[in-house]
């Protein structure tokens, strides 16, 4: 790109045989580009010879050049620079409030160190460089996570890193070093939960070993055959095997006391035979393991179910991506052993809501920052659109809508790291006295404003989050997708209705 041009110089260039424009001081030659131009010939004639820069802003996104440059750039113009920012992979975004504040040059926060800023440039790289492509190539094709990223993933612990603080980190290389396993804690775990939601892709995002997350708890802190239970974790973490938590019915979902699944001891006492269905089931269609939600004669209990026999699953169509692998799951006379049982017969409830903090923490944590995501392709959109004559942003009912974007990412971000900082000074069963509530009203307020951010951005975008592809596909995406944070892991119902009833068991004999 070591050629200059003059303006006038490119001016000349305005026929089918050399049609040239500018872009950021960049000179292109789309001669060979104009049949194939997505858009179409005639308003790249238009353009030949000009300084496209501001056409080409209002009806693409910057990524679109990275994709076409080596090609059609055939040099600059004299005398100028391009200013408009290329970002490389891990770099943060200098749009204000795109990232959290923590993150902000200017401002102070007592709740991250060193630590927490190495990892997240480290996994800022990683979802960048691996990540984001693999996740949009499958929002695309609706295919399953690929085997190289699971095992790329599972290299520097970040399949570990997602179930939380704990022992399983212990020793493990978490993204070469950044953090040790030993000193890893809660705002580790929040900022991988946002960094990782970066990809845009919700459907994907679950399909990336949501399941998981969510069911190898369950086998961690319940399976009480020790070497059984290693080998699993093992088969787990290394992506050698897929998990998912089968706990849903067409039956029973947030009532979970209503499950039809039913599990019968055979007479030598050594077996269950599962019986039953599930349904939504994330990551079910791929999965080798099921932790399985069941009745037993004396209630419900759960219980490790592996693929075969007996097993089917089938692929369930939804507003996200097949990505996912959501599933409807039956289980005919499968034959379980009865070492698989996780706690015990009639206790499972404790099994299933064990996790159920740290995943509603972990949706939360990921709401706000998909959020963060919309408010900046808000702030772009309406600072680069120019419409009846002005930018977008001039334009006061738009600048009312991106405030009370802010307002709500920003004030969900600053109560989700003061339930952070509890959850990394109470011990296990302190969180589950004092943090279910507000980490069930924390979850159940971003959704609330998900929608309110969603809804808001869409007008902003106009026609353009209506499409796939092109400026609004980010606003598209989490409009289309938002309700599923409000829905799974607790209804923002449920979840209100928890948050209120755990403050009334401490309310005091108060009177008005
Ligand atoms: C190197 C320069 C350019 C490249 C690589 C390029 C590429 C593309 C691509 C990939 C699309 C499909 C939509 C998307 O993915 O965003 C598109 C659409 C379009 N392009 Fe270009 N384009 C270039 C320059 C221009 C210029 C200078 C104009 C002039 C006005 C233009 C007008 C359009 C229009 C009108 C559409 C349809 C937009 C829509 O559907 O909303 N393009 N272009």
């Amino acid at each position: 790109m070591a050629e200059t041009y003059t303006r006038d110089e490119v001016a000349k260039h305005t026929t089918a045989d050399s049609l040239w424009f500018i872009i950021d001081s960049k000179v292109y030659d789309a001669s060979e580009f104009v049949d194939a131009h997505p858009g179409g010939e005639s308003v790249l004639r238009q353009v030949a010879g000009t300084d496209a820069t501001v056409a080409f802003y209002n009806l693409h996104r910057h990524e679109v050049l990275a994709k076409y440059d080596s090609d059609l750039v055939i040099g600059t113009v004299a005398g100028e620079k391009p200013t408009i920012i290329t970002p490389a992979p891990g770099d943060l975004s200098p749009v204000p409030y795109a990232e959290p504040l923590w993150l902000t040059p200017t401002y102070k926060s007592p709740y991250y160190g060193e630590s927490h800023r190495r990892l997240r440039k480290a996994a800022r790289v990683f979802t960048d460089t691996y990540i984001t492509p693999e996740a949009q190539a499958r929002e695309a094709d609706g295919k399953y996570i690929s085997q190289e990223l699971v095992e790329r993933m599972s290299k520097v612990g970040l399949l570990h890193m997602r179930l939380g603080p704990g022992k399983h980190l212990h020793g493990v290389d978490l993204l070469d070093g950044a953090v040790k396993g030993e000193e890893y804690d809660y705002f580790h775990d929040l900022l991988m939960a946002q960094e990782g939601v970066r990809a845009n892709a919700r459907g994907f995002q679950d399909g990336s070993l949501a399941g998981m997350v969510i069911g190898l708890p369950c086998v961690m802190n319940f399976m009480k055959d020790e070497k059984r239970k290693k080998a699993i974790m093992d088969e787990v973490f290394s992506g050698k095997k897929y998990m998912c938590l089968a706990i849903t019915e067409a039956f029973a979902g947030s009532d979970v006391a209503g499950l039809r699944t039913t599990a019968t001891k055979t007479p030598d006492g050594r077996h269950y035979i599962v019986n039953g269905t599930k349904k939504w089931i994330t990551n079910g269609v791929f999965s080798d393991y099921f932790v399985t939600g069941v009745k037993t004669d004396k209630g419900l209990s759960v219980l490790l179910i592996e693929r075969g026999e007996g097993v089917e699953t089938k692929p369930i169509k939804t507003s996200y991506s097949p990505a996912a692998g959501t599933a409807y799951i039956t289980f005919d006379d499968v034959k379980v052993p009865a070492e698989n049982l996780l706690g015990e017969e009639n206790k499972g409830i404790y099994v299933i809501l064990s996790n159920f903090n740290h995943e509603r923490w972990t949706m939360a944590c990921a709401t706000i920052r998909q959020c963060r995501t919309v408010v900046e392709e808000c702030l772009k959109w309406s600072h680069q659109r120019l419409v009846f004559g002005k930018r977008l942003i001039e334009q006061p009912v738009i600048r009312q809508k991106l405030a009370k974007m802010i307002a709500l990412t920003e004030s969900h971000q600053a109560w989700l790291e003061t339930i952070t900082y509890q959850m990394c000074h109470m011990p296990y069963k302190e969180q589950s006295k004092h943090l279910g509530g507000p980490i069930g009203l924390l979850k159940m307020s971003i959704t609330r404003a998900a929608h309110e951010i969603a809804d808001e951005s869409v007008q902003i975008f106009g026609g353009r989050a209506l499409t796939q592809s092109g400026m609004g596909k980010v606003i598209e995406m989490f409009h289309r997708t938002y309700k599923f944070d409000a829905i799974l892991g607790g209804s923002e119902e449920v979840l209100g209705d928890l948050g209120v009833r755990q403050a009334m068991r401490q309310m005091p004999n108060a009177k008005l």
